[in-house]
């Protein structure tokens, strides 16, 4: 979930991130459109392929294809991204984006279940880049299917790998659902004018998102540190996880 409107933001997107801004004001785009990325992110992908001269890639993660659109329009004219979507109502929307902004050519869009659509690209291996924004419980079978079929020297970038500022944190969020159960009990039992005072208010930065974070269960959390567990394996990778608001794990394999 991301906050698009701070001042930094801004200033940096009116500089350096025009063009994925204006491809936002011509997409479609349904209610989840906080968890896209932003069009800095954008920028930073287009930047990498550009960089490392990227002509085939592999998107888990297609929502209403706004990344898919940042990355078609930074590959070269016979480059060609995979985007795996799962949700029909995401992948009606994004169609009719690649559609609007001509890209039906650059971009495949696979409608299903991303292991069983990445089993089906296996044959059209390898890869130059792979990136992976869906579900986080999964990341760690992303990247066994990576470590088989992106080329040497290929890039294998992922969205959320901060897992909504939890991953760095030494022990899986604790449960924190009886909280109110205590205030019952302390309304009743706390002297007037006596002090309530509880630790873990903010819930580990989620209590202000719209809805429940998906996916921070133990599973997801152990999922996510294995994750850049193993990419920060240097005899394999040379990594990094930007901090973004979301946290972005950039990983060339070696
Ligand atoms: C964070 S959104 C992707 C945002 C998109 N990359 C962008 O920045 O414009 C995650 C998407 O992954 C899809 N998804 C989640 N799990 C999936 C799975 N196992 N297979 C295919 N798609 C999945 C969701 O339906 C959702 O549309």
């Amino acid at each position: 979930m991301r906050n698009n409107s701070s001042i930094k933001l801004q200033y940096i997107r009116n500089l350096f991130a025009k063009e994925q801004e204006k491809i936002e004001k011509y997409c479609t785009f349904g209610k989840k459109q906080c968890i896209q990325i932003t069009p800095e992110e954008g920028k930073l992908l287009s930047i990498f392929i550009k960089s490392r001269n990227v002509k085939s890639i592999v998107e888990i993660g297609t929502l209403y294809g706004y990344s898919s659109i940042c990355m078609a329009r930074a590959l070269p004219e016979d480059g060609h991204i995979y985007t795996i979507e799962n949700n029909s109502q995401h992948s009606g929307i994004a169609k009719e984006n690649f559609c609007l902004l001509n890209l039906n050519s650059k971009i495949t869009l696979m409608e299903g279940i991303a292991l069983e659509k990445l089993d089906e690209l296996s044959i059209k291996a390898p890869f130059d880049m792979i990136f992976i924004d869906a579900d986080k419980g999964n990341y760690t079978k992303y990247l066994d299917w990576a470590e088989s079929y992106i080329k040497q020297g290929g890039l294998i970038i992922a969205d959320n790998t901060l897992l909504f500022n939890t991953v760095f944190l030494e022990s899986v969020p604790k449960d924190k659902g009886n909280y109110t159960k205590y205030l019952d009990w302390a309304e009743s039992y706390i002297k007037q004018g006596g002090l309530i005072i509880a630790d873990n208010t903010l819930l580990f930065n989620t209590v202000f998102l719209e809805s429940v974070p998906k996916g921070v269960s133990e599973q997801s959390w152990r999922c996510m540190r294995e994750f850049n567990q193993r990419l920060s394996d240097e005899e394999k990778y040379y990594s990094i996880l930007i901090p973004t608001e979301e946290g972005m794990t950039v990983s060339l394999k070696l």
